[in-house]
């Protein structure tokens, strides 16, 4: 049987009608809202406004406990994978599910989006954003949340780690020790009280990371694309170059853009004080490794830290740095005073439980009342709590291309009941509007829904009840 006739089907018997299975339109983005009316159950006041038992949610890269028991709490339904999933298998699997919960390796992309056909929203259990195509899914009115700054501190806590055990030579130490030589040396380490570090990116890691840097001693400057307050005695530079040519330490703290790739690069280690040290904890493309080994080698760089990379694989195991996979592997791991992490910046305990909670929490508003608010590629629409109480109250989610005259013909539809209350906003091409209706018959709502269905520049419809 196919999906929509499936939907049709049980639409037809959830509200009791009868009529061609065809009745329901049978595109993608209208058969998921579809399937949430089929699902509706008139509410007493104790239940959600449809059944929660039908919300399948897709949960990947070991998504913290804490959100899946959420999620359960709920009662939607949860797969749950350690890992990442290949391009095939997501496909399949992303074509059922209402929401999908991922970290920063699966790639969300318009090609796998494209057989989404009932989600509705997705949940980056991580700050980054930048493997979901955004503006893809905000123009199939997929809303996208994540978590900004649920693990910020474990990422400097990390980074200044990074920053005594380069000026120490503790990680070259360690592997001698390991291999039972005895080394032990003061040249060329160092304290790093009194030196510099210069923080490429002063958002909520970069800035929190500059209070920690400068509790022990380090001298404190940024740039960044935005004019930024300084916290503490830290300074911000006018340009990238003066940062580099003075810093001791370079760490950088950007998003994954184009503005970003490379941006440290051959011209900008070359610009760098000899014998300073790099860290990269943002995005693999933000720095040009194979520049970085060079630089390295000739001695200009002193030390690196990097715990992330243009590539990196979708599950734990052996056998990352293949030749095959990177051409500057193997010298990279040959180098000297190079600490190397498989993107653990995040990945403590207190973050990801933390990370957990918000963002299963954003996604169940979301599903269950239309919540966006700190959506990232979606107008921020709320409104307070469907009243209950009130008789054949309706919430209309209805979601649209951000061009004249829409909310005209919406509010014609709603016109024949009574409008309790109200919100829109729109971002670039893309409109959401909520509206909470009363005096809607239960037989009036399939009427409503394919009302709204039909109107032209509609993305996505919901009716919660
Ligand atoms: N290694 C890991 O496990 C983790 C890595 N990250 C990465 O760290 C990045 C930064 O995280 P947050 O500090 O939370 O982000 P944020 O958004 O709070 O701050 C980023 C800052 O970079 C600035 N910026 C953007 N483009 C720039 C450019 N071309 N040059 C200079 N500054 C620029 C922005 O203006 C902003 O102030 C995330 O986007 C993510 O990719 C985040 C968490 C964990
Ligand atoms: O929060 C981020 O952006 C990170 O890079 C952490 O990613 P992860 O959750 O470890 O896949």
């Amino acid at each position: 049987m196919s999906v929509p006739q499936q939907i049709s089907e049980t639409f037809q018997k959830a509200m009791n009608l009868s009529g061609s299975p065809n009745a329901v339109s049978t595109s993608p983005t209208q058969s998921y809202m579809s399937q949430y009316v089929s699902a509706t159950q008139k509410p007493t006041k104790a239940l959600k406004p449809f059944s929660t038992g039908d919300i399948k949610i897709l949960l990947l890269e070991n998504v913290n406990q804490t959100a899946i028991s959420i999620f359960q709490n709920q009662g939607y339904q949860v797969e749950f994978y350690k890992s990442s999933l290949g391009e095939e298998e997501l496909i399949e699997k992303i074509k059922e599910v209402h929401a999908i919960g991922i970290r920063s390796k699966t790639k969300l992309t318009e090609k796998i989006l494209q057989h989404a056909r009932n989600l509705v929203v997705i949940g980056c259990f991580c700050i980054g954003t930048n493997q979901v195509d955004l503006e893809y899914a905000a123009k199939s009115g997929i809303s996208v949340f994540n978590s900004p700054f649920s693990n910020s501190r474990s990422v400097a806590e990390l980074v200044i780690a990074e920053i005594i055990t380069l000026a120490r030579q503790l990680g070259d130490r360690s592997i001698e020790m390991h291999t039972g030589t005895w080394n032990k040396v003061s040249a060329k380490c160092w304290e790093i009280r009194g030196k510099t570090l210069g923080i490429i990116g002063y958002g909520h890691i970069g800035s929190q990371l500059s209070v920690l840097a400068e509790a022990m001693g380090m001298n404190v400057i940024y740039y960044d694309v935005q004019m930024i307050m300084a916290l503490g005695n830290s300074k911000q530079v006018d340009t990238l170059d003066d940062l580099l040519q003075r810093a001791d330490f370079v760490t950088l703290h950007v998003p994954e853009t184009s503005d970003t790739k490379n941006l440290l690069s051959s011209p900008q280690f070359a610009a760098m004080k000899d014998g300073a040290y790099v860290i990269n904890a943002s995005r693999g493309t933000v720095v040009d490794i194979a520049a970085l080994v060079q630089a390295m080698k000739s001695g200009k760089i002193a030390g690196a830290a990097l715990d992330v990379y243009p590539q990196e694989p979708a599950k734990n195991g052996e056998g990352y740095f293949s030749n095959e996979l990177n051409d500057w592997a193997s010298e990279l791991c040959s180098l000297r005073n190079v600490i190397l992490s498989p993107h653990i910046g995040g990945s403590t305990e207190e973050a990801q439980s933390a990370i957990g909670v918000e963002v299963a929490t954003s996604l169940t508003k979301y599903i269950n009342e239309g919540n966006s608010t700190a959506a990232v590629n979606f107008p921020e629409v709320q409104l307070r709590a469907l009243d209950l109480d009130q008789q054949n109250s309706v919430r209309v989610l209805y979601i649209h291309q951000n061009v004249p005259g829409v909310l005209k013909t919406v509010n014609n539809i709603l016109s024949n009941h009574n409008i309790e209350k109200q919100f829109s906003d729109s971002r670039d091409d893309v409109a959401y509007l909520m509206a909470d209706i009363s005096d809607v018959d239960i037989t009036d709502i399939k009427s409503l829904y394919e009302q709204l269905e039909q109107t032209p520049y509609k993305i996505a419809t919901r009716l919660l009840y």
